[in-house]
Order: C-alpha cells, then structure tokens, then sequence
C-alpha cells in the first residue's frame, strides 16, 4: 500500500541560531551528541531563559504552573535549578513525579548524568516494587505519582519534601488526580511545601482555577509564610529544542498497523539515518508489526540495518532497556511502542516519529461493573506529546496516519481523565488508608462519577476492608492497602496464610498481574489449542498457571521451551520478577510462605476469598455456555483463552470481564457454591445458592 504524505500546517519553528545551532548534528549515530559540554546543552534549552523567573514565582507563591513545549527542558532542568538554589538543603528533598515508570528511571539517569553523579545517589528514582534512592544523600528524587500517593501513608504531609513537581499533569491519571487533591490539602497545612505543576499541553487555567486559595482554605492555614502568595503563578516557558515537521495522511487509512510497517519501509528507503519511534496500541499490534516488519524485509531481500524493537508494559525490564542503548553506525533502530514512551522520554536516536493515532484505553461502567480496555483514538494533546519525542537532539519528521482534518477536526483537544473512566476500587482503599473518610467531599480535580464511587465501597465494603462507617478496618484493610495490586489480588493473598498455600497464591498474583501468558498469534490455533492443553488443570487457569509456571522453571526459564510450549517467554520473565518483589511484601506483612503442596482446594478457596464477587452459575439448560453474575444477573461467557472454554463447570469466578460481541469472562476458576458463603457470609445469603 502506499501513503499520501502531505505536510502539516504546523509551522516549523525553525532553530533559533543561537539557542540550537551548534546542537545541529550531522551524524547519524546517537555518539556525536558529545560533541557539545553537557553544561553548553543545558544553557541551550529554551528553559534555562526562564531559570531566575522560576526560581522567584516557586519562592513567592505556594504553586507555580509552567507551561512549556516538549523537549524545552522543564522535566530535567526545573529540579537541578531548585537544588542549584538551595532547595535541597537542611536534608530536604526535591520530588518530581511521571505518570510512567519507564520516564521516571530514564530522566532520573539522564538527571544523574548531567550532574556528574551516581544514579541512586544525589539523584535518585522509586517506581512501584524498586527503590533507587540513599535516603542519606538524595536530593533529586523522581518517582510516580502512584509511588507518592504510597509515601504518604507513612508520611501525610510528605514532610522530607521542600518542592514536588507534578509533571506531565495533562495526563491526568487516577494517581496524579489523587496526588493534586492531596496536594492542595497538605498546602493548607505547610505553607512552606512549593508545588511545581508542569505540561506541555495542560489546559494551565482549569489547574490554575483548581488551586485557588478558598476561604474555607485560608481559615485552616497555619502560619503562612509572609509574602507568600497563595494564588497560583503561571509561566509560559516560549521556545522549543529542535523543528519538528509533521506530516498527515491525505486519505484515512483502516488498517494502521499494515500503514506503520510500510511507512517505516518508506523512511528506511528514502531518508536518512536516524531512528524511528512507531506508536502502535499493545502487544498484539506491536508483536503484528514486528512480524510484519521482519516478513517484509526478509520478502523484499532488504539489507536492512534495521533493528527492530518492541516496547510495552509486559516486557521484561532488560528487554525495554535495550531502546536506550546506542545505535551502531550503518544501522537504523525502529521502536515499536505503546504510549509508554509517550511523555518525558529521549531517545537520542530518534528522528522519524510514526503515529497511529489509537491507544489502549480503560472504560468503566459502575452499573454492569465491567471494565474494558478498548482502542480508542487519543487526544491532541497526546498527539503532541508523541511528535514530541523527536526533534530532542536534532530537528525531526512526524509521520502522523490520519488526516489532518481528522486532526482538527475529530480529536479532542484533552482526554477523558482516568478517573471518570475507570474503576475506583484501589483509589478508593489509598484515600481510605489515607484517613480520608469522607470520599465524596474530596477535593478532586475532576470528580468521578457518584455512581463509580458507590460502586467501589460496595466492593471494599464486602470484601470487609472497610466497617459499616466506610472506614478501613485494621488491620485487614491498611495490609490490602498496602499491597500495590487491586484489592481482589491483595485480599487472595493475605486469605492464602491461612489457609497454607501463600507460595502457590503469589505465583497466581504475579501471573494475573501480566496481560498474558500464552502466545496466541502464532502458528495454528490447533496447535496452539494442543500446547495449552500440556497444561491444563480441570480446576481451571489459575491452576493451570501453577502448572506452566513450574514447568517454566524445571526448563532452566528457557525461551525455546516457551517457544515451543506457546508461553510468552518476556511475559513468564516479567512473572518471576513480580513474584519475587510479591514474596518480600509478604514476608513484610507477616505472611508465612508455605505450599500447600497439592492441595487444590486451598488455592481454590483462596481466589474465591479475593473474587467472591465474581461468582457465576451456568444457566440451566443453556446450550451456549451462558452463564449469569450472582451479583447482578448478568449474562456472560467463557472466554474461549480460558482452559475452561467448552468445559463448562457449573460454578465458576473470573478475574476480569472483556466485552467483543460478547461478555467474555478472563482467568476463570472453578467452585464449590458452599465456599461463598463460607468466605463470604456477609455477601451471600444462603437461600438460593
Ligand atoms: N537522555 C538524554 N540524552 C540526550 N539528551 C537528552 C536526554 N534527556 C534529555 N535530553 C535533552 O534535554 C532536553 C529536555 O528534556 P526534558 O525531558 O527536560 O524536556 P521537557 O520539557 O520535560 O519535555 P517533555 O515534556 O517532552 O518531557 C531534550 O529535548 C534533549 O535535548
């Protein structure tokens, strides 16, 4: 297929002689970018203008909003400034927060780099389940904001603290929401924390409005500092790194994958070297265009040079470190990515930037409690954030595949915050455990829906975390808490102690915490349908897992036994991390590690005590395997990835629903009704069961 490729009417900003000359490179590999001190580049970015007015509005008023383009410095310099003057002394710590924890490692090591200083030291980084920090000497300590809304359960005023940056805040996940309005309450109580809320695209008069003093406010204040004003600042930080020149389909396209692989093919004939950066949806389409991608070349008989690499969620840490690592002359690397590389990230390489135009989005609905990722079309807002990860080193090309009309006129201009989306059960438990009670006079940004709210204490509320005040109970509830996986998984786990299995429950956790184990792409489906059935336990996929999980380990983890069993090798990696980081949090709660050494039913009663709620009964005579929720007579199937697909036990729970052109029940169990009521009692009645 071909494309129509026709240039946006983005103007290019061209490079400001002065600001980004020297910067401009003429070689092709990611090395010639020493070529300017790191100190000449940091006085380059359009940032370092703006470094005095910074300084002043953070030290004259309590939160100060900077707008400014991608690649214009705000995220690696802003901290460095703070500490430069004086932020970070007296043993406080300057904080900034990302959405993502693949942009919070990599600006944390840039950060240390530019300073000359050991990542994990003066600099350091916390994501969920790693802690890269010397409490006795780091300064700069970049997290995310999920990693910030834990640190205040042991510290709610987040004390150690001087400055915290919010960054990236247009992306408005639950977390940053949850950190805002938490923020703006410890502002009531210390006058002297300094908020710092930074976007390229944030909409910086709806945040500013947000953080308007109240009266109610002002009252609870304790000693303001004098002369310190409470109104928020705005800056506008004007400029950016490098050009970077967009390019729009002149015809839709509907296949966007095919439309990726050939565009690539396109820029690898026809431009010179630089890297490529492809925003696709998830694994499945990003594992198609790798295939796709090496089919073509192989067909073609290309020479590639072409160095294809996935990136999302579910791989294995070593294996989403290999983006950084440097391009070898002669050589052109592709990243195909989800939007995990959307925001804050450089990759020096990269010139040609791709975008499809869809992410993977989260949609709840509170009335059938079901919840679905779906591929939706992003916001202009990401758009921009995605042609932003080119023209950082040098000037760029973004290949947009949509029209430009499409652009204009069909994106919106924000996304939906996640947390109007999505299903509030693990919010809900953090404020809770944060001593906030009163969950619906919370202070958020944008409020979620009443009826999500409800939703999620119903459940919190049965799986008897909370008492009948709505209030955590201890110390079931601060352990769930504590544990960072939804509340159904963390529930399973501390039921696993006493009923003697915990070693087999936190190998299930881990497996449930990936999107898949199997590898459903490739070859026959017959195949495929043979490999699973190696594995397959009557009692259903959790058991089954417990069966590929040992069978993984006796291999020695190989990947061709994965390979030849159709087990995602990166996704059983990733399970064996989780599980060793699940087993420490255990071992810290107190929680004995012991097998049940074959006892199915414990394992089984433990995922029933974690997802109760989930129960459903096969419809009597039903010829299609139609099942209905206990909770809300819902009709729903097994989903055919399940190994009790066609099997049909009368009783069963499930983990997640997906919706296609049927409700779909993922990770499925089997069960004995009795155990509802025996874990429980509260939520099911007797009669009927
Ligand atoms: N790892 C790196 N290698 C080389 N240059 C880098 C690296 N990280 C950052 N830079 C340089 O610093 C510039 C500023 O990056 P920074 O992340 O601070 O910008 P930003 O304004 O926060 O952008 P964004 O909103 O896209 O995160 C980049 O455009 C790039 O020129």
């Amino acid at each position: 297929m071909s494309q129509f490729w026709k240039p946006g009417t983005e103007k290019p900003r061209l490079v400001d002689d002065e600001e980004g000359g020297v910067l401009f490179l003429t070689s092709s590999s990611s090395s010639g970018y020493g070529y300017a001190s790191i100190e000449k580049q940091r006085q380059r970015l359009p940032v370092y203008k703006y470094r005095t007015a910074i300084l002043y509005l953070v030290e004259s008023h309590a939160t100060t909003i900077v707008v400014g383009e991608t690649g214009s410095g705000k995220t690696t310099q802003i901290p460095q400034y703070l500490k430069e003057a004086g932020w970070a002394e007296g043993g406080r710590v300057i904080a900034c927060t990302q959405p993502r924890r693949l942009a919070v490692q990599a600006v944390a090591s840039r950060v240390a780099e530019e300073m000359g200083v050991k990542l994990g030291e003066e600099v350091g980084y916390t994501i969920r389940f790693e802690d890269a920090t010397n409490p006795g000497t780091t300064v700069i300590k970049f997290l995310t904001d999920g990693v910030l809304l834990r640190e205040m359960m042991g510290d709610p005023l987040l004390t150690k603290y001087s400055v915290v940056m919010v960054d990236e805040a247009h992306e408005r996940s639950i977390s940053t929401d949850i950190v805002l309005g938490l923020l703006k309450k410890i502002q009531r109580r210390r006058s002297d924390l300094r908020l710092i809320i930074s976007s390229a695209t944030i909409e910086a008069k709806s945040m500013s409005d947000f953080f308007q003093p109240s009266s109610r406010r002002h009252r609870g204040s304790e000693s303001v500092e004098p002369g310190l004003k409470m109104e928020p600042a705005i800056l506008s930080v004007e400029g950016r790194g490098f050009n970077v020149q967009i390019h729009y389909l002149e015809e839709p396209v509907s296949d966007y994958v095919r439309a990726a692989v050939s565009t690539v093919l396109l820029i690898h004939d026809k431009e010179p070297f630089g890297d490529i950066l492809v925003f696709l949806t998830g694994e499945e389409d990003i594992e198609a265009a790798v295939k796709q991608l090496t089919d073509d070349i192989q067909d073609r008989k290309i020479s590639s040079g072409l160095i294809v690499l996935p990136l999302y969620s579910g791989l294995p840490r070593a294996e989403q470190d290999l983006i950084f690592s440097p391009t070898s002359r002669g050589k052109r690397k592709v990243v195909i990515s989800t939007n995990i590389a959307e925001t804050s990230l450089t990759l020096e390489g990269v010139v040609y930037l791709i975008d499809s135009g869809f992410s993977k989005q989260q949609f709840y609905n509170p009335i059938t409690d079901i919840e679905n990722l779906v591929v939706a079309p992003i916001s202009q807002a990401s758009a921009r954030q995605r042609a932003g990860r080119a023209g950082r080193v040098r000037p760029g090309k973004c290949y947009r595949l949509y029209t430009e009309e499409y652009f204009l006129k069909e994106m919106s201009a924000q996304g939906i915050p996640e947390i109007q989306r999505s299903n509030l059960v693990s919010c809900i438990i953090q404020l809770k455990a944060l001593g906030i009670d009163n969950i619906l006079g919370f202070d958020w940004p944008a409020s979620p829906s009443p009826e999500s709210m409800i939703r999620a204490l119903e459940i919190l509320y049965s799986l008897e975390v909370l008492d009948d005040d709505a209030k955590l109970i201890s110390p079931v509830g601060f352990h769930v808490a504590e544990i960072p996986l939804e509340p159904m998984i963390s529930k399973m786990i501390l039921s696993s102690n006493q009923l003697g299995c915990s070693e087999e429950i936190l190998t299930i956790s881990a497996v449930l915490s990936v999107q898949s184990i199997w590898v459903t792409g490739r070859g026959v489906r017959k195949e495929f349908d043979e490999a699973k059935m190696r594995f397959a336990a009557a009692e259903g996929d959790h058991v089954t897992f417990l069966n590929v999980y040992k069978g993984f380990l006796e291999s020695g983890k190989s990947s061709n036994w994965c390979y030849k069993n159709y087990i995602n090798y990166h996704a059983m990696k990733k399970v064996v991390e989780i599980r060793e980081q699940l087993q420490r949090i255990a071992q810290r709660l107190g929680i004995d590690l012991k097998s049940c050494e074959g006892n199915l039913q414990a394992v089984r009663k433990a995922v029933t005590a974690g997802f109760f709620a989930n129960a459903c009964r096969l419809e009597p005579y039903s010829h299609n395997g139609m099942y209905k929720t206990l909770r809300a007579s819902q009709e729903v199937y097994i989903h055919p990835s399940s190994v009790l697909f066609r099997v049909n036990p009368k009783w069963v729970l499930y983990q997640s629903i997906v919706s296609t052109d049927r409700r779909y029940m993922r990770n499925v169990i089997s069960i004995e009704p009795s155990w509802l009521t025996e874990v429980a009692p509260h939520f099911y009645q007797k009669q009927g069961l």
